[in-house]
């Protein structure tokens, strides 16, 4: 394992600006740690921490108003709340994935495809990419009547596992989980922790909120808890309207 951290997180700052209240939220001030090869870190707080918007910071949907997110890719050392898009679209193709609760289901795609698509890509050929889907299907406890089925008729829980199938089913260098066992059953949550244990045992770094961190208990090798920082300056911007 390589001693220089993949991902350096410093002093990144997400604040919101409430455009129909004239006023800013501050989500998250001042974040900074790193992440090893093969580290697992939890995020704790209350609701409204700024948990999620931490991941989707580093994930770059979100844009942060200060700090780094320096990450350590295949192609060099880049700057995530910096680079370009094209570059973002390129390191979400093929070294960091992200897994939330809710699966983005196409409409008329089926199952086994839409979990078989990473590994087409990546240049896997039909055969074995379709087999590779269903075991990870049948892992997670998706019924074999389904995997040709459209999962945007599927359970809540359903489309979970067809999700987190699809997002683990290739090996990234970073994976951001944002509370995925939120609708899973028991069977589908230690499923979860096997695969989870394999990638970091193969050096995948992982950062994750859990609604039940207890799940993942013997993974954790580090956790940071976010302070609620929500400043809605409103009282100054009625002064300064006052002014
Ligand atoms: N797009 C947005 N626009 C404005 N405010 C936002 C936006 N996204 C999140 N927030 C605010 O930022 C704060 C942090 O939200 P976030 O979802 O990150 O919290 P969390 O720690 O994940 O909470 P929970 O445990 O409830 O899921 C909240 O006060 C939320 O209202």
């Amino acid at each position: 394992m390589n001693s220089t951290p993949l991902l350096r997180v410093d002093g990144l700052t997400k604040t919101f600006r409430m455009y129909h209240l004239d006023s800013m939220l501050h989500a998250f001030e001042g974040v900074s740690f790193d992440l090893h090869e093969g580290e697992f870190l939890l995020l704790r707080g209350h609701n409204g921490a700024g948990k999620s918007t931490l991941l989707r910071t580093i994930w770059r949907s979100y844009l942060p108003v200060g700090g780094h997110v320096w990450y350590r890719s295949n192609h060099g050392d880049i700057d995530l709340a910096n680079a370009a898009d094209v570059d973002i679209a390129l390191l979400r193709r093929e070294e960091i994935g992200f897994v939330t609760q809710f699966l983005n289901a196409r409409p008329r795609v089926a199952a086994q495809d839409i979990v078989a698509e990473p590994l087409l890509l990546a240049g896997t050929s039909q055969p074995e990419a379709l087999d590779q889907a269903r075991h990870w299907l049948d892992q997670f406890g998706v019924r074999p009547e389904l995997w040709r089925a459209y999962p945007s008729t599927f359970s809540g829980g359903e489309q979970q596992k067809v999700n987190l199938a699809r997002a683990l089913i290739l090996p990234q260098k970073l994976l951001l989980l944002d509370e995925p066992t939120a609708s899973l059953d028991v069977g589908a949550r230690a499923a979860l922790v096997r695969r989870l244990s394999d990638l970091k045992a193969q050096g995948v770094a992982i950062i994750g909120v859990f609604h039940h961190p207890g799940d993942v208990a013997q993974l954790i090798d580090r956790e940071i808890n976010l302070n609620t920082k929500v400043v809605a300056d409103q009282s100054e911007e009625e002064d300064n309207v006052a002014l």
